[in-house]
This record gives structure tokens, sequence and C-alpha cells, in this order.
């Protein structure tokens, strides 16, 4: 009750100057905004004009509605309405992110066809013209009037466009605040959203057994199988996350945990042996700069300026020169040509990128791989262990193959020689050959095929190898 009072007096004269500014055309001109809006309906009308809609001898629960500007109270048929929609969607086998997208849809249709009767009362008794006597003096009349003119449907007149626009806002806003709502007690895994490294890490994560629904353009998604969210965000963006604890756990670049300059405040839990490429200096081939300390005063462009400045400021202070430090954020190669760099700072894989915009390198400043990384301080270290494992797995079963052949028992010293597996290789007796071992063993995936000549050579036989998509070893 006390909520509700203070609700009318304080809110009402807002939901006053609200509804005029909605109900005044540009064209009209009446008001130049919400505070002019204010001062005219005072000075015009009284300040009691602020009110207006709250006061008169309104009768019955609609009107009740309406003069408290009660919608609020209304909340309870969206969320009374969406446990019902929940708990149906649920027998159909959807996902737990596609229950609360379209539960919510229904809830607000629900809602609107609740609350869309008094709202659209409200706003015409609100906005019926200033003249005396009132046309409607009473929200009473307002209905009367609708049902006299129009019957039932006049209170659903305007229906179409709140429900085109009500569905799909918030069954997305049910469904990021569920979303959010479940993160707590998760482990919070940062992956990049796009660029270089997305594919890879999909393919990491899939290998991993870490499932998860995304929508597109959906920044978070929740796994369906491990108590985890997985984060999208630029890779630019992740160490300085994991560093602040705002998530567990993350995969980016070597050289975006330098440039972030968090080194000391993660953890570098393993490398992920793809991204690999060289951050370096380039210049023009045929520029008059062709010397880290040449480049020094002059105009550097880069994605990787903190970096740029670790190195040219110790130049600039021995030569005392000052360095230009520009930032882009991608096509860093273009600046030579547009004349807006006398050297750049860029990363470099093949080199392609670096010869077609006419550069070269003339200085490494670091190689880089793609790492996982983990927050110092997470609350959940043994999440962290075990799926830290898994990628591991995934790996490590990228890099070998189960090599298994057979071969007679005096050749077998000549062949785990050649086999020798990580831990010694499994031996088993053959029983339909007497004399003979089957032997399996994991190698390095890019040698099998000398290991395989080499088994041959000592007289194996039914040499197989197969790939493993997952391992603990
Ligand atoms: N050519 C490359 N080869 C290998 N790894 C690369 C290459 N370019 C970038 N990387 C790695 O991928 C990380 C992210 O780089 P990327 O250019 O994809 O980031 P982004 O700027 O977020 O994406 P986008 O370029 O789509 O805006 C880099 O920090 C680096 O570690
Ligand atoms: O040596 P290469 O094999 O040619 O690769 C190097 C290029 O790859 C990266 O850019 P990317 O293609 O990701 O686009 P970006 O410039 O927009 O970041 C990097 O910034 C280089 O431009």
């Amino acid at each position: 009750m006390a909520s509700g009072i203070t609700k009318l007096v304080v809110g009402h004269p807002f939901d006053t100057v609200k509804v005029r500014l909605q109900t005044s055309s540009a064209a009209e001109g009446r008001f130049k905004g919400p505070l002019d809006c204010l001062v005219k309906t005072v000075r015009l009308e009284g300040p009691l004009a602020l009110y207006r809609g709250c006061t008169p001898p309104l009768v019955g629960i609609m009107d009740w509605v309406i003069t408290n500007n009660a919608f609020p109270e209304l909340v309870f048929c969206f969320w009374g309405s969406y446990d019902i929609f929940v708990r149906n969607l649920k027998r159909y086998g959807l996902s737990d992110g596609s229950v609360s997208f379209l539960a919510g849809g229904l809830s607000a249709t629900v809602f609107w066809m609740g609350s869309y009767p008094t709202d659209l009362v409200k706003n015409t008794y609100m906005t019926q013209p200033d003249v005396h006597p009132r046309r409607y003096p009473t929200a009473t009349c307002v209905m009367k009037h609708i049902y006299q003119t129009a019957g039932l449907q006049g209170f659903y007149r305007g229906f179409l466009p709140s429900f085109l626009r009500a569905f799909p806002t918030n069954a997305a806003a049910v469904f990021m605040f569920e979303t959010t709502m479940h993160l707590d007690n998760r482990l919070l895994f940062a992956v990049p959203k796009k660029g270089r490294l997305y594919e890879q890490c999909m393919q990491l994560l899939q290998g991993s057994d870490i499932h998860f629904n995304r929508r597109s353009r959906q920044d978070i998604a929740l796994s369906t199988n491990l108590p985890v969210a997985l984060i999208f965000l630029p890779a630019a963006d992740i160490p300085k996350y994991v560093a602040e604890g705002n998530v567990d756990l993350g995969i980016t670049g070597q050289d975006m945990v330098e440039e972030n300059e968090v080194k000391d405040k993660i953890t570098q839990l393993m490398e992920l042996g793809f991204g690999q490429c060289r951050l370096c200096v380039q210049v023009p081939v045929s520029g008059s700069s062709q010397t880290l300390e040449s480049l020094c005063g002059k105009r550097i462009v880069t994605s990787f300026d903190a970096f740029a400045r670790k190195v040219f400021e110790p130049l600039d202070a021995k030569f005392g020169k000052k360095t230009t430090i520009n930032y882009v954020s991608g096509s860093v190669e273009a600046a030579c040509a547009l004349g807006l760099a006398d050297g750049i700072i860029d990363l470099v894989e093949s080199g392609e990128t670096m010869r077609a915009a006419g550069l070269h390198d003339i200085h490494t400043l670091m190689t880089t791989e793609s790492v996982l990384i983990g927050n110092k301080n997470s609350q959940h270290q043994d999440l962290i262990t075990k799926l830290t494992s898994r990628i591991r797995g995934v790996i490590t079963a990228s890099k070998y193959v189960l090599c298994t052949f057979n071969v007679e028992r005096q050749h077998l010293p000549e062949a785990v020689k050649i086999t020798p597996g990580r831990q010694g290789p499994t031996i088993s007796s053959l029983d339909s050959h007497e004399g003979w071992v089957s032997v399996s063993a994991m190698i390095e995936k890019k040698r099998k095929g000398d290991i395989m000549d080499a088994l041959s050579d000592v007289g194996a036989t039914d040499i197989l190898v197969m790939g493993f998509t997952n391992c603990r070893v």
C-alpha cells in the first residue's frame, strides 16, 4: 500500500509528462522536451494537472489499476504465465535457452493481453483535450465510450504493433536474464568470439566434450553438461578479464597477454599449438628506415601500442627523440602505403600480408601461440584442472596416432626401439601365430610414414595406424 502511494505521488507526474510527450507530435511543437512539458503543464493548468488521472472518483478494480498506475502489479501475469509456459515447453525437449526465449515472448503476449485495455484507457484519459467541462470526467467514462463506439474489441485498438514489439524484445530480455541468473556458481570460460583463433577454439571445446548451444550473436552460452558458461569476447580483451577475475579461464594469444601486461597476474596453463606467428617490426622494402634505431623518432602504427611503447621508449631516451605511436585496430599493413607510418608492428605468419603491402620484417619482438590461461584466485580450481586435462587430451590426440602391428618375438627389441610409445608399448602374444606378438604404441603423427617404413624393414606385418580424438596419457 505504502509503495503504491509512493509510486503514485512520485511516479505519476513523470507518467503524465511521458504520455503528453508521446502524444504531442513534433509538428505540433507543443513541448520542446520533458522539462518544457513539465513547466508548461504546471504554468497553464496548475500543479494538480500532473496528477490528472489519479484523483477522480474512479470505481472498480480497473479504475484502481489505472489511477494508481499499477501496471507493475500486473507483472504477476507475466511471471505466473512464464512458469506455466516453461513447464509445458520443457516437455518438447527444447534446450533451456529456447525454452526461456519462447516462454518470455509468450508471457509478454499474455501480459499485454491483460494490461493493454487499461493502458489504452489511461492514455486516452490522460491525453484528452484541456477543455472544460472535461470530455471524460472519469476513466470509467473513457471505458464506456470505447465500449459504446467500438465494442469489446475497441479495448485492443493498436494492439498488433505492441504485440509485434513485445514478443521479440521480451523473449530476448528474459533469455538474457535467465542466462545471467544461471551464471552463479559456474566456471566462466572466455573464448575468442571471432578472428583467427575462433575455429580452432570451437574444435577444442567440442573435442573436450564441453556441450553448449550458442545462438547467433549471443555472447554468453551455458554448457549443457558441465557447470561452465562460455563467454565470447574479443581475443584482445580476454587476458584482462582473466587477470581481474571477471572470468576464470580463457583462450587467447601470448601476444595479447604481453600487450595487456598481465603476465604476472594470470597462470599460463597450457600452450595450445595453434595461432602460431611472430610479432614483428615491419618497414617498406625500399624505405629509408631499415633498422629499429633508425625508426626512432618516426611514426609507428600498430594494434600493439603498449608493446610499441615498451620498445621505443628506451630508444627515445637513448637518442633524445620522440617516436609517434598510433593505434589502429586492424589492417595495420595499409598504414605505410597510406603515408601514415614509417614502420608498423604487427603479426606475421606466412608473411603473405606483409609482402602484399610491400613490407618486410626487420625485427622479431616475440613468437606467439594461443594459450589457455587461468585466474590465480578462481574458486573453481578443481574444474579448471578437469578442463585443462580434457583440453590436454585433445591436443595430445591431435599430435599422435596409434600404431599396431604384428612382429616375430625375436625382432621385438628392434621394433620396440622404433615405437617405444610414451611409457612403453602394449605387447600381447598372438594365439594364432606361435612365436609372434601384437604390439600397439602411440607414435607422432608427423613421423608415421618413416615409422611404418622402419617397422616393415624389421619384418613387422599388418601395420595399422589409427587416429583418435581424445586421450588421457
Ligand atoms: N596470421 C595469424 N596467424 C596465426 N595466429 C594469428 C594470426 N593473426 C592473429 N593470430 C593470433 O590470433 C590472435 C587474435 O588475432 P585476430 O586478428 O584474430 O584478433 P581480432 O583482432 O580479435 O580479430 P579480427 O582480426 O577478426 O578483428 C592474435 O593475438 C594472435 O595470437
Ligand atoms: O602473415 P600472414 O599469414 O599474412 O598473417 C598475418 C596477418 O594476419 C593477421 O591479420 P588478420 O588476417 O587476422 O586480420 P586483421 O589485420 O584484421 O587483424 C595479422 O594482423 C596480419 O595482418
